[in-house]
């Protein structure tokens, strides 16, 4: 299976289990992998047989920035569905990044991998 990523997606919410963090907003980096086979998009160089990466990053973003979750954890489960809810891909991987949050850490956070058994698009 091949596959499509978007690398550091950056995007500003509000996350975290302190009183502090629920009245901020904080960075979060995503790193994506996506399973889907290229082939058709290849053949034909028509950005419609594609996994359309733009669009990937755009629902994420526009989704994660709506949310006011407490743990790293609930976002990326979230984040998951969406991908295999709204794009035909066979599984996806996230690494969901919050740069900061550990003193002496350059980021902590969570990577997930889940398939698109179960769910719609497939
Ligand atoms: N496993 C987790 N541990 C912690 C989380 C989390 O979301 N998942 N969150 C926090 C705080 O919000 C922290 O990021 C603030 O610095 C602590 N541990």
């Amino acid at each position: 299976m091949d596959t499509v990523f978007i690398e550091q997606l950056t995007v500003d919410t509000v996350i975290g289990v302190y009183d502090w963090e629920r009245k901020i907003r904080q960075k979060l980096i995503l790193d994506v992998e996506m399973g889907f086979d290229i082939k058709a998009a290849a053949a034909s160089d028509d950005l419609s047989k594609a996994l359309d990466y733009s669009a990937v990053a755009t629902a994420l973003t526009q989704f994660i920035e709506s949310t006011e979750f407490k743990l790293v954890e609930t976002l990326v489960e979230q984040s998951a569905e969406l991908v295999l809810n709204q794009f035909a891909v066979a599984w996806v991987k996230i690494k969901l990044a919050k740069p900061g949050a550990v003193r002496g850490s350059r980021a902590v956070g969570v990577t997930i991998m889940r398939t698109a058994e179960g769910h719609g698009a497939n």
